[in-house]
């Protein structure tokens, strides 16, 4: 049984991945609230006046899945709580918070964090951190095509996105719930391209089987078609 969490920037493939992994390892996928997310296009049109309470809205819906991955311990969560904080900060160190609700988010996620460590299983078993690099992540958004993202919309997105890509590097390093991997994002095309889907399914289940979290006899389906 195996919790594994996906990590990465905006258009990385998370969700991508996740669809796949769900599929290969015959595991449930949890989504992030993207599309059904109402305050997701208010904070692109105004980050100001809504960063805190997009923050509160993905805190919360990550806590319910990490809460309910941790106990059915059979999950791949395309981004996770442990992300959170990255984004809030992010957020806050460009002056899109109060000092309250900068000490109102912090003193929430404590709060949850602590619930989590009550929980029977307490952390996830792999973390799968996509990297890509700013090309790559603007073509992806281009490719997925959501308005209020695109740099057309709001040129200091091209500033938000850079900024972004510089605090995960030191996230990835901190990060310590769990074992941890990365996949190369711009190299590996595990969308289009199904060797390469190949390779990067072989890294994430070689590391699975080293964690003693699959079977060392454990061998792909053979009755899927992970591309689709
Ligand atoms: N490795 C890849 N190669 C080619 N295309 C990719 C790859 N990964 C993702 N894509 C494409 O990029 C777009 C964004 O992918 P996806 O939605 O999986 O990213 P994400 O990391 O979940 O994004 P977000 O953080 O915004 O939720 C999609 O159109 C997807 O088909
Ligand atoms: N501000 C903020 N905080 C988050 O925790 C967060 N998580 C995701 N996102 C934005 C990025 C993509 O547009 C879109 C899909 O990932 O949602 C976030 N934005």
């Amino acid at each position: 049984m195996t919790v594994i969490v996906l990590s990465g920037p905006i258009g990385a493939g998370k969700s991508s991945l996740t669809k796949i992994l769900a599929k290969y390892l015959g595991t449930k996928p949890f989504y992030e609230s993207v599309d059904n997310n109402p305050v997701l296009p208010l904070f692109y049109a105004d980050p100001q006046k809504y960063a805190f309470l997009l923050q509160v809205f993905f805190l919360n819906t990550r806590f319910r899945s990490i809460k309910d991955a941790l106990t059915d311990d059979n999950n791949v969560l395309d981004r996770s709580i442990y992300e959170d904080a990255l984004f809030f900060q992010m957020n806050a160190d460009i002056g899109r918070a109060t000092t309250e609700e900068v000490d109102t988010y912090y003193e929430l996620l404590n709060n949850m964090m602590g619930q989590l460590e009550h929980m029977p299983k307490k952390n996830p078993d792999l973390l799968v951190h996509i990297n890509v690099s700013y090309d790559t992540m603007i073509k992806r958004i281009q490719k997925r095509g959501r308005p209020y993202e695109q740099l057309s919309y709001d040129a200091t997105l091209e500033d938000y996105y850079k900024r972004l890509l510089r605090y995960y590097e030191p996230w990835y390093e901190k990060y310590d719930y769990s074992p941890k991997m990365e996949i190369n994002g711009d190299e590996l095309d595990f969308v289009s391209n199904d060797h390469d889907l190949q390779l990067v399914l072989d890294q994430i289940v070689a590391k699975l089987k080293d964690l003693g979290k699959l079977p060392t006899s454990w061998d792909k389906p053979t009755n899927i078609k992970i591309s689709q």
